[in-house]
């Protein structure tokens, strides 16, 4: 039976009993949670498996005294402010900040749009955002680890289409998170703005190269994202995008493969019978350059090679899919979960590409493929209705074939068996690959001018008008207390 689905604006109540394995400690004590809807995002998990408990990260140990931790942002001036801070004041805290407008809210918490209190002298005044989490309300809700989880993994990351966290603290019974401020909203509010509500495909392109690349690296160090929907993708100042919030995210170990295409050996034993799939990999490399800081030792990438194969490589190919990791947590948003989230049978890294799928679907046609009158049809939609694309007009020939591709594309992502599913073997390689993706320079993206860059006007919008921090704000449960507001 589907688990209880959750109306809009109603709290979600799921009594949903499964043991799950890798999880970043949700609720045990308690069979049933009540999880407050926010946006479309909802989660569940009932987990009354042995759990890990994951301790927290020092972000202000580990990134703040080597500024080398984060190599593609150590010419960045947020960068370099807030090294210069830690260096002048020997430790940061929420006094060192001016926190000017919130941001947004989640489940966890609230972001706020802040700067440095006293500028760096010969450094432009940067904006950031600062996540606030107030860790006894989670600690009640059972929520901490999520936080944690978050923290952890968002310390782990350096990646031109992933959020920089800059520092964290504790102020008092909050956790402050200080990460890269993003000002040109989210690839859902954009998707409104477009004619049709839909994006040109060109533009659909573009974000799911960015979006693919950033789940790439997600993949590699070991990180399976499971919220992946237009919302959390978010536009930088540059109209290159970050994806943001990993509190759902699972963490599991990874080990990368080194695939080589064919030899001559297995190319004549293929003639006669057929080989083995190809993401049965041959060699298997032990891969320290994508660990996380703390375990970084070497770079070094060292090759294992099987016995009695020919060791002739065409264009060695890493692939490094957390493929074997499997949870049955219930966790998502409706109309983004995989079959295999739903049905509860464990779920890895495959959600990710359907999630993909999704999101693809949705940047181009103006909505999501299964959605149901309601949450419960729109989750047997998901497990049961046949793929289908709306009719839309094309103005070209060069567009009608690129919309074959992409449909193609939508197709083998939105495959209802996980084990069927492009990506699922090789991972990003395998999308990437697509003639859909062809003439994508993957390696110089961030240098192609995005579709929109966030205009002076809308950087000023979302720097200005976004609403003061009021009386109302102070009173919402989970936010910084009355007596903390000084530091507005
Ligand atoms: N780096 C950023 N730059 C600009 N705005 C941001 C940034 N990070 C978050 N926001 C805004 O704050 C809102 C809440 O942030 P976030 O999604 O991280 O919180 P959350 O508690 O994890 O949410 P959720 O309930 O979706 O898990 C977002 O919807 C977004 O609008």
């Amino acid at each position: 039976m589907l688990p209880a689905a959750p109306t809009m604006n109603t709290p979600i109540i799921v009594t949903t009993i499964t043991t799950t394995r890798d999880e970043p400690d949700y609720d045990s004590s308690s069979s049933s949670i009540t999880v407050p809807e926010s946006s479309r995002s909802w989660m569940t998990n009932l987990s009354f498996g042995s759990r890990r408990r994951r301790s927290s990260v020092s972000v202000s140990s580990s990134t703040m005294e080597s500024p080398h931790a984060k190599p593609h942002k150590a010419n960045q001036a947020a960068w370099e402010a807030m090294r210069r801070l830690w260096r002048d004041k020997g430790q940061v805290g929420l006094d060192h900040f001016r926190l000017l407008r919130r941001l947004g809210s989640g489940d966890l918490g609230n972001v706020y749009l802040c700067q440095i209190r006293n500028p760096v002298v010969g450094l432009p005044q940067c904006f950031y955002a600062m996540k606030v989490v107030d860790r006894e309300a989670l600690a009640i809700r059972k929520k901490l680890q999520r936080a944690e989880m978050e923290k952890e993994i968002l310390a782990m990351l350096d990646h031109p289409f992933l959020p920089t966290l800059y520092t964290e603290f504790d102020a008092s019974h909050y956790s402050c998170l200080v990460m890269e401020f993003c000002p040109g909203g989210d690839l859902y509010a954009a998707r409104q703005r477009q004619p049709g509500k839909r994006f040109s495909i060109a533009s659909a392109k573009f974000y799911a190269a960015e979006t693919l690349l950033a789940l790439e690296y997600l993949h590699m160090m070991g990180i399976v994202y499971r919220d992946l929907k237009p919302e959390n993708v978010l536009v930088r100042e540059d109209g290159h995008i970050m994806l943001t919030d990993f509190d759902l995210s699972l963490k599991c170990d990874v080990i990368p493969k080194l695939l080589r295409s064919k030899t001559r050996l297995e190319r004549s034993i293929k003639s006669t019978k057929r080989s083995v799939p190809a993401c049965t990999a041959p060699m298997q490399p032990v891969l320290s350059c994508f660990l996380s800081s703390s375990k970084k030792k070497k770079a070094t990438v060292t090759t294992v090679i099987r016995e009695n194969v020919e060791v002739e490589e065409n264009d060695p190919e890493l692939v490094a899919e957390p493929i074997d990791a499997k949870s049955k947590s219930f966790v998502g948003t409706h109309e983004y979960l995989a079959p295999e989230v739903i049905l509860g049978q464990g779920h890895g890294s495959a959600v990710d590409w359907w999630t993909f799928g999704v999101f693809l679907y949705e940047m181009l046609y103006g909505r999501t493929p299964f959605k149901g009158e309601n949450n419960e049809k729109t989750l047997v939609n998901i497990l049961k209705q046949p793929l289908s694309f709306p009719r839309i007009a094309v103005s070209s020939s060069k567009e009608f074939e690129e919309m074959v591709k992409v449909q193609d594309l939508i197709s083998k992502l939105l495959v209802k068996n996980p084990s069927k599913r492009i990506g699922s073997c090789m991972g990003s390689v395998e999308i990437k690959r697509h003639e859909f993706f062809k003439g994508v320079n993957w390696a110089l993206i961030r240098s192609v001018r995005p579709p929109e860059v966030p205009s002076e006007i809308n950087k000023i919008r979302s720097r200005v008008l976004l609403p003061k921090l009021s009386k109302t704000d102070s009173d919402q449960p989970y936010q910084l207390r009355s007596h903390h507001f000084e530091y507005f």
